[in-house]
């Protein structure tokens, strides 16, 4: 506000400035000649330029205080924060674009390398919260399964060498079942393994629906190897051999980091360690969900 009240102060001086010189010029030498009728000296100017400064000073002053708001806090970062009409009017038609209203929806991501305990968690999740759980991975699965897919063949190949499959493909089969979701009564998401790159995250956010936050699972790579290998005895997944899952590692690290990261730096993470046993990560999991307002069903 004191920003505003400068920036006004300017203008107006800048407004005020112009009238005087016109008002001058019109009407200001018959007043002063009758205020000085009685003795008029017409070698003496010295008057006029000190009145029009006096009155310019008593009304510059009187626009300034009312720039001024006594009510506003003086801490208040957003302070003096004037968002140009360009400005607004980009938010405005990105919003317009995403397919859900963020007051309606609630995503939030679930990050963590390959087996860090992204399934784990979110089952437990599921149970006691009002979520709906979409894994990444197990939508393209499912559609690298379903007959007559035209992306059958490129998921599976995808998949197999670790890499990510085009957005275009996964923000789709998001897209379709948060539909579903929500027509079935639950607007709640907790969104598992995506958005694996930066170009996912941005154009997630901004064509379907910002997220509200994410839960990271920090975890070694010298955990997570065991657990996949472990795993890869019975889930018949085709990508938890040891040459997929070093794969897997590397595009992590290159490509999915850089998204915890972008998230970081607007305080959207909450970092969890994924070393302890399942029950103990759970517990703070749900204290990660209760920083952000989220309590259990019952
Ligand atoms: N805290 C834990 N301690 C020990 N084992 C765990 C823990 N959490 C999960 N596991 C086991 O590790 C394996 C991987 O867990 P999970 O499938 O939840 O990981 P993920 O992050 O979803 O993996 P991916 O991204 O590869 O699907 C599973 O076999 C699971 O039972
Ligand atoms: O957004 C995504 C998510 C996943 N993938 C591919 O699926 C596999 C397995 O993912 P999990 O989360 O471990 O089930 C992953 O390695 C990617 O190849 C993807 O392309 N995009």
């Amino acid at each position: 506000m004191f920003y505003r009240g400068g920036l006004n102060l300017k203008l107006a001086q800048r407004a005020m400035l112009q009238t005087n010189r016109l008002q001058a010029s019109r009407f200001a030498q018959p007043t002063l000649r009758r205020s000085f009728a009685s003795k008029p000296d017409p070698n003496n100017n010295f008057g006029k330029p000190l009145k029009w400064m006096i009155l310019f000073m008593v009304v510059g002053t009187g626009l300034f205080l009312y720039g001024l708001d006594p009510n506003e806090d003086s801490r208040n970062p957003m302070r003096g924060f004037k968002m140009s009409e360009e400005e607004y009017n980009k938010i405005k038609a990105r919003a317009k674009r995403t397919a859900f209203s963020p007051q309606d929806v609630n995503v939030v991501f679930v990050l963590g390398g390959p087996g860090s305990g992204k399934g784990t968690q979110c089952a437990n999740i599921v149970r006691d919260y009002n979520f709906k759980h979409l894994s990444a991975g197990d939508l393209l699965r499912a559609e690298q399964d379903r007959e007559g897919s035209q992306f059958g063949d490129l998921i599976r190949d995808y998949i197999k060498a670790g890499k990510i499959v085009p957005q275009e493909i996964t923000i789709a089969l998001l897209k379709k079942a948060m539909e579903e979701s929500i027509a079935q009564g639950t607007p709640n998401f907790l969104i598992d393994g995506f958005p694996r790159k930066m170009d996912q995250a941005l154009t997630f956010e901004e064509q379907v629906v910002p997220s509200k936050f994410t839960i990271f699972f920090d975890c070694p790579i010298s955990v997570m190897l065991p657990r996949l290998l472990k795993r890869g005895e019975t889930s018949g997944r085709a990508d938890d051999n040891a040459e997929s899952i070093k794969k897997r590692f590397t595009v992590f690290e290159s490509q999915s980091m850089p998204v915890v990261e972008y998230f970081d730096t607007v305080d959207k993470v909450f970092k969890v360690s994924c070393a302890d046993s399942p029950n103990k990560v759970y517990e703070h999991v749900q204290q990660a969900l209760a920083k952000n307002g989220l309590s259990p069903k019952n």
